[in-house]
């Protein structure tokens, strides 16, 4: 369990952000300059707050009421930074053995992480992939009680990043020690994540599990970062047993349930997958002017314009038979209640 509780006041930043896991794997993500980073730094011991505690596992690290402040050596934390600077005069096996007295481990996280038969080259000897594999395999080697893993896959190649993922996994499942990844990448965060901290210009904008954030997101801005597109004003109209209807501009439409008031002022997301082949009970019909139309195999992405609002959103290629897809003309589309996020109005403002 990390404990988290921290306020540093910079000369252009303010830092002040809390939050709590026991999770496995909890991502970080914001857009740049939140302050990920100093959240990571703060937890190592390498920036000391101005005010706030840290505890990991019940074990204080950091308390300004107690005057604790344990140096970074002394936290039992492992690292893994994008820049993975291992020793360049040093073997892999040697890289990985340096801090670690544990010889099976080391030998079994060779294995976990499918590099034994590079053990005896040079950090030059080696890819990228390889050399991020070895950093991994040296930050577990000291058997830390947390990992932090600061943006670690953003510079290695997509095919390199699954297979990292799977390993990561693996090693992460078998010594069950929790990590707290910064990312940027929405992809990770579903992939790797069981909890995630959106921080905003230095605060806590929400926290949740990855899924619930991604269908429920505070503001626009979350939504944005999470990749939401299609973003539309209206007024909550009721709020029924499994969805809540928004009205926007003529129409009436079935969002996923929110619990805000009748007439609330608010700003509806409808995601791109939104359009359904099976109209059920939770759905709507809109009437949209397609634009333009991108084939794919097994779906189309449409522009639309939708009462004024420009929209993208993909349809599946099995929709209905007598359903035309031509640029330039009106179609109607169902979209499915669960895919549409109702937002509190006051968010709006956010740009970005
Ligand atoms: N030592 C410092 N002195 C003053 N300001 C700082 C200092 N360290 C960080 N900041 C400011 O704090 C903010 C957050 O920085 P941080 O590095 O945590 O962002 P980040 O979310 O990790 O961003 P990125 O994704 O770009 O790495 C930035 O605006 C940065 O300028």
């Amino acid at each position: 369990m990390l404990e988290f509780e921290a306020e540093k006041q910079f000369k252009n930043f303010n830092y002040s952000v809390s939050f709590k896991t026991d999770s496995s794997v909890t991502a970080l993500f914001a857009p740049s300059g939140s302050g990920k980073s100093l959240t990571l730094k703060v937890i190592s011991g390498l920036l000391k707050p101005d005010r706030g505690e840290v505890l990991l596992n019940g074990k204080v690290l950091f308390s300004s009421e107690k005057g604790i402040n344990l140096p970074p050596q002394r936290r039992k934390i492992g690292f893994l930074f994008q820049d993975y600077a291992l020793f360049p005069h040093m073997t892999v096996w040697e890289n990985i053995t340096y801090a670690s007295k544990d010889l099976e481990l080391s030998r079994r996280l060779l294995e976990l992480l499918e590099i034994e038969r590079i053990k005896d080259k040079y950090p030059k000897q080696i890819s990228g992939g390889e050399k991020q594999r070895v950093a991994l395999a040296r930050a577990l080697s000291t058997k830390p009680e947390l990992l932090l893993l600061d943006e670690p896959f953003s510079a290695l190649h997509k095919t390199l990043k699954e297979s990292l993922y799977r390993e990561l996994r693996r090693v992460i499942d078998e010594f069950g020690i929790p990590v707290v990844l910064v990312t940027h990448d929405v992809e990770e965060v579903f992939r790797l994540a069981e909890n995630v901290v959106v921080l905003d210009r230095g605060r806590v904008v929400q926290t949740g599990e990855p899924h619930e954030v991604f269908f429920n997101p505070k503001n626009v801005k979350t939504a944005k970062l999470f990749g939401h597109k299609n973003f539309l004003k209206g007024t909550v109209f009721k709020n029924e047993k499994n969805f809540t209807v928004v009205k926007v501009g003529r129409d009436l439409i079935k969002c996923r349930r929110s619990d805000l008031k009748s007439g609330e002022e608010v700003t509806i997301s409808i995601l791109p997958i939104a359009p359904t082949i099976s109209p059920q009970l939770e759905s709507v019909k809109i009437k949209v002017l397609v634009e333009e139309i991108e084939e794919f195999k097994g779906f189309s992405l449409i522009r639309v314009d939708y009462q004024g609002n420009k929209m993208e959103l993909s349809v599946p290629s099995a929709l209905s038979p007598n359903f035309i897809l031509e640029r330039g003309r009106e179609t109607e589309l169902h979209l499915a209640a669960d895919y549409i996020s109702v937002i509190k109005e006051e968010s709006v403002e956010e740009k970005g």
